[in-house]
């Protein structure tokens, strides 16, 4: 029987840096990655330069409604970044490797940093809709199944076969975005929390967010992990956060149930607020990510 090709091939990977490094000018050197319905941060990159997923070699295509499926280059408060408008999921079908593909894509280009962004379902009883929570940790459910993208042969050219995952979202980051949310006018809507991923695509049961409660969990949603672990492996910084879309549900005596429309709806009511913690977030880290460092 004939071994499937590793997502990770490094003749892949270059391939599809090559082919980006060529339709560019200045490489970046921050990632953001654009959660469920946060697409218009990518609006506000200067001197943009779009290019869709399909026309990348080996790289995934989004398949969620809400992720345009495209990477946008260009600076942002005079930083060179990349953002990825569109992201990829377990539930849609891909393994944990080919959705973390981008991050392995972008390091070959020289990128140094990662700003991941998503949406979540808040547990945490204080966390209110449009609430957003900075990620100081997460739960790797998907891990605890043994689907992590570190599993299979390791590539030393990117990383270390064993990598700590205690301090993963950079504590300097995390401090400025806590002055930078006062700023904003998001400083009673602005959290730290614990982030954890599930497969989906369904929503919580009752129970289900009960345990999650009980674990420790703030938010929960179906992205980030994968990416931010293998950000970490190859040595990037990462900063992250959550931006509250709904609560779940830990009662049965409610007819309410989360779709994912109304997901979208409430990621729009503080769309400019987002964009500007995030242009200050890229501003205020700027000295991390000089292009001639
Ligand atoms: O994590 P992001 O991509 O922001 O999206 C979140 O929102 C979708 C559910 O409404 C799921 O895909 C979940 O992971
Ligand atoms: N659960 C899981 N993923 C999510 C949620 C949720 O409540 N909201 C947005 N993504």
């Amino acid at each position: 029987m004939s071994k499937a090709r590793d997502e990770f091939n490094l003749e892949d990977l270059r391939e599809a840096a090559d082919y980006l490094a060529n339709r560019i000018s200045s490489k970046p050197k921050l990632l953001i990655i654009c959660g469920t319905g946060l697409g218009s941060l990518a609006d506000l990159v200067e001197n943009p330069v779009s290019i869709n997923y399909e026309e990348i070699p080996h790289f995934p295509v989004s398949t969620v409604q809400g992720h345009h499926g495209r990477l946008v280059f260009g600076t942002l408060s005079h930083v060179n970044v990349v953002c990825m408008q569109g992201r990829f999921h377990y539930f849609e079908g891909y393994s944990v490797r080919e959705i973390t593909k981008p991050i392995r894509i972008m390091k070959l280009l020289g990128v140094e940093g990662l700003f991941i962004t998503n949406s979540a379902g808040g547990l945490n009883p204080q966390y209110k809709v449009g609430d957003v929570m900075i990620l100081k940790d997460h739960f790797n459910f998907l891990s605890f199944g043994g689907e992590n993208p570190l599993r299979g042969p390791n590539d030393d050219n990117f990383g270390d076969r064993f990598i700590p995952t205690n301090k993963a979202y950079n504590k300097k980051l995390i401090s400025i975005a806590r002055d930078i949310a006062k700023q904003v006018g998001l400083k009673s809507n602005c959290h730290e929390g614990v982030y954890a991923i599930v497969s989906g695509p369904n929503y919580e049961t009752v129970a289900e967010s009960r345990a999650l409660l009980m674990l420790g969990v703030d938010a929960v949603g179906m992205s980030t992990v994968p990416e931010v672990i293998v950000a970490k492996h190859c040595g990037m910084t990462v900063f992250g956060f959550s931006f509250i879309t709904n609560l779940c549900i830990t009662s049965y005596d409610t007819d309410h149930e989360p779709n994912h429309g109304n997901i979208l709806d409430s990621v729009e009511s503080r769309s400019v607020q987002i964009q500007n913690f995030v242009i200050k977030m890229v501003e205020a880290s700027k000295d991390l990510w000089k292009s001639d460092r």
